[in-house]
């Protein structure tokens, strides 16, 4: 049976798995992968084409790579072609890049050309030799994966260049006692074994992966160290690459993520690729690098939900570097203050080795957690006055403080108070959030609002008066972040204000010149979203104050306290990281929450243990495997009806595996189910299924929690089983039954395995 997404065609004898070809794809050329060359195709011979080009410029894709695309896609039940060509740096997957006069033998040729050049060497491009293609004399094709036509690589670009601005040499400090015990254990592991790095937020993860990259390098193997989101934290990236192009050369560590051009990722590829560069730090895409002489992968923020591509193929790049260093036979360390439950889980049980830094690495305490109860106080624009006293004294002592507010834009909705209207979106079944626009080229004001919906990106004026009933004093409720920073400079017109956010960050370049200066001290008070909380190293930071997290603590998604802890404690790390005494106050209406109480007690071994008694006794994860079809449409009827179908269909298949496992009367004495071996079942269209189906729970289908978005309506199944091959084996045969479904065609249908929000 051919594998999704496999083609075969026709070429000499020289092609080898790995290798790219040129082929022909219904009228237009696309580029795939040689992934095997079978004895007889699985079409008529005749209906066979021939490859076009065979591309050499790069060597063939390693067998390890092959096997980790290979089961990617098994895996997350997508096609190979879906893994493979969106894994490859963008100029190796078009066919243009190679065709045509100026095309100079490809886009490797025409880089490795232009290096020369630079060089002064007077080496001339390698020119691209094109293949045996056409006339091959053997009759067996090659095939090869290709991507679906018009698929494009799922990845989103974000701004930044890839070079951090403090321009300081790290200095190498002499390790404590929990770090020196953490590098002899790394130092101690041969072949594969996963490490959970549990360490306090400032306890120095940093200066243990290095210490581990160090000795692999000196071994002369390569490292691959995964970090969730470049842009967010240069001044990380900043210190890996100084310290370890110390020991590897500046060529030796390649940097990939997704705000490089195409060429620059390219170029950083290859040079992984090749074994020149030593060390390559990165995304999440980077874990797709073929690394010849990989010989450890450290995952940074292992919990970061960054890890998880939310569209195309929904991988978890986490889960995919354990997978990698298995089949490599190597270590890899995942580190976190906050590890997922999932890591946590399995470290405690003996499959990960666990190694704690419980203290900070500089003389500090951890900052001091107080919770703020809201009930009796009386709120300042959402402020309580302790919080805004705490501010007050940072500014009086030049220290800096950070207000975090996880809600972007001035206000989330805009309401009308004489009839009740509010800002809803016309396409989306969601509030219109009320920003603050600065007209372009005119910095700091004069200011005009308008209305944009965070769901589908419509944007529009704000109406002079409210559309229902003509009142024209229509009010924000609520704030963002646009409105504290707003009010926070009203309050303290002293003081140096910035805020960091999605919206202040949009252009490339200006989140890493803003963390610049509040790292440079050209900043009192810090406003932001989530994307102040990670890993940032801030020197001067004394006080934190929290604002409504509460929003998350009631959520219906079963994962949202545990991303709430971890945000509220990596944001409280960031708090008095040199040494300074330090607070942290958390607003909230809920102080007796366990979640609020084990934060005060920076508790993450209790909270851990809290949250996995709740999951064990609700059989979710880590103690369930779940996956998540969802359907749009339309109309929501639609979604929810092919929804119900697939429920169906699979619930015919438990029916006959009943009826089955009844005929075949398991040995004598045996309860358990034996697994439903291919069979026919109620339909003759109905595929057979080789799953135990007693094992598999489905769902009831249910609209998403925002059912419309740019008017398309939403709808999930959720699948769970207690046995990850159940589950897999059960996925298989269910998402090649789905296209077959009468309402398949009226929806557009993903699935989504071990999906993060529910
Ligand atoms: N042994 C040490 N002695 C003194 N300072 C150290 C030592 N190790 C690390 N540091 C410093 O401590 C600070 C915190 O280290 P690092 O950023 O690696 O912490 P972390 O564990 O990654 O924290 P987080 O989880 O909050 O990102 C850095 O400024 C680092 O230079
Ligand atoms: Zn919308």
């Amino acid at each position: 049976m051919p594998l999704p997404g496999l083609f075969d065609y026709r070429a000499g004898g020289e092609v080898r798995p790995g290798q790219r070809v040129i082929v022909p794809f219904g009228r237009r050329e696309l580029v795939g992968v040689v992934v095997e060359r079978p004895s007889m195709p699985a079409i008529a011979e005749e209906q066979v084409r021939d490859v076009a080009q065979v591309l050499d410029d790069v060597p063939p894709l390693p067998e390890d790579w092959l096997r980790l695309a290979a089961f990617a896609a098994d895996y997350y039940q997508r096609p190979l072609g879906e893994v493979m060509l969106p894994a490859l740096p963008g100029p190796l997957r078009r066919p243009a890049a190679y065709r045509g006069k100026r095309a100079g033998g490809g886009p490797v040729a025409r880089l490795d050309a232009r290096a020369a050049r630079a060089a002064g060497g007077k080496r001339k491009g390698r020119p691209g030799k094109a293949g045996a293609s056409g006339d091959g004399d053997v009759v067996a094709g090659d095939r090869a994966a290709a991507g679906a036509p018009g698929g494009a690589a799922g990845m989103t670009a974000t701004a930044g260049p890839a070079v951090p601005g403090d321009g300081l040499v790290p200095a190498r400090p002499a390790l404590s006692a929990a770090q020196q015990a953490a590098v002899d254990a790394l130092a101690a592991l041969q072949g594969f074994r996963p490490v959970l790095l549990h360490g306090v937020t400032g306890s120095g993860k940093t200066e243990v992966y290095l210490h581990a990259a160090e000795r692999v390098l000196a071994a002369g193997r390569q490292v691959m160290l995964l970090v969730p989101e470049i842009n967010l934290t240069p001044q990380l990236e900043g210190v890996l690459r100084r310290r370890l192009e110390a020991v590897a050369g500046v060529r030796g560590v390649a940097v990939l993520h997704s705000g490089l051009a195409d060429g620059e990722r390219l170029e950083a590829w290859l040079r992984a690729v090749r074994g020149e560069a030593r060390v390559l730090i990165g995304t999440r895409l980077a874990l797709f690098t073929p690394l010849p002489e990989l010989g450890l992968i450290v995952v940074d923020e292992e919990h970061d939900p960054s890890y998880k591509q939310q569209e195309g193929l929904r991988y978890s790049a986490r889960d995919l570097a354990i997978w990698r260093a298995r089949d490599r036979g190597v270590p890899v360390v995942l580190g976190s203050a906050t590890p997922s439950l999932e890591s946590w889980h399995h470290a405690t049980a003996g499959r990960y080795l666990l190694l704690s830094l419980p203290e900070r690495a500089q003389a500090g305490q951890l900052p001091a957690i107080r919770l703020l109860d809201t009930r009796p106080l009386r709120l300042e624009q959402g402020l309580a006055p302790p919080l805004l006293a705490a501010v007050e004294a940072r500014l009086q002592r030049g220290e800096q403080s950070l207000i975090f507010l996880n809600r972007r834009g001035y206000a989330p909705v805009l309401h009308c108070d004489a009839c009740g209207w509010v800002s809803g979106c016309r396409r989306c079944s969601a509030y219109m959030v009320l920003h603050r626009a600065v007209r372009p080229g005119l910095a700091g004001g004069p200011y005009r609002h308008e209305l944009r919906c965070h769901h589908c990106g419509w944007q529009e004026r704000v109406p002079a008066a409210c559309p229902d009933c003509g009142n024209q004093d229509l009010q924000p409720m609520g704030r963002g972040t646009q409105r504290l920073e707003e009010y926070l400079a009203q309050r303290f017109p002293q003081a140096r204000i910035a805020r960091i956010d999605a919206d202040s960050t949009r252009l490339k370049g200006s989140a890493q010149k803003l963390f610049a200066q509040v790292h440079a001290g050209e900043v009192d008070i810090l406003v932001g979203t989530q994307m102040v909380a990670k890993g940032h190293d801030f020197q001067n930071l004394t006080f934190v104050g929290v604002l409504n997290a509460d929003a998350m603590l009631f959520s219906h998604d079963f994962r949202a306290p545990e991303r709430l802890f971890a945000q509220l404690m990596q944001v409280a790390g960031r708090a008095g990281r040199s040494g300074s005494a330090s607070e942290v106050f958390v607003q909230t209406g809920y102080p007796e929450q366990p979640l609020y109480q084990a934060l005060v007690r920076h508790d993450y071994v209790g909270f851990a243990r809290y949250a996995l008694d709740e999951r064990a006794a609700a059989g979710l994860p880590p103690f369930a495997y779940q996956a998540l079809l969802t359907a749009e449409a339309g109309e929501l009827a639609q979604a929810l009806g092919f929804l119900a179908q697939a429920r169906e269909a699979a619930e015919a298949w438990a029916a006959a595996g009943d009826a089955a496992a009844v005929a075949a009367q398991p040995e004598a004495g045996s309860t358990r189910r034996a697994a439903v071996a291919p069979m026919v079942s109620a339909g003759a269209a109905q595929p057979a299924i080789a799953a135990d189906m007693s094992r598999i729970t489905l769902y009831d289908p249910v609209p998403l929690r925002v059912v419309r978005v740019a008017n398309v309506e939403r709808a999930q199944l959720l699948a769970e089983s207690d046995s990850r091959p159940a589950l897999q084996a059960f996925l298989r045969s269910w998402t090649a039954l789905l296209p077959t479904l009468p309402g398949a065609s009226r929806v557009r249908w993903q699935l989504e395995v071990d999906p993060l929000e529910i």
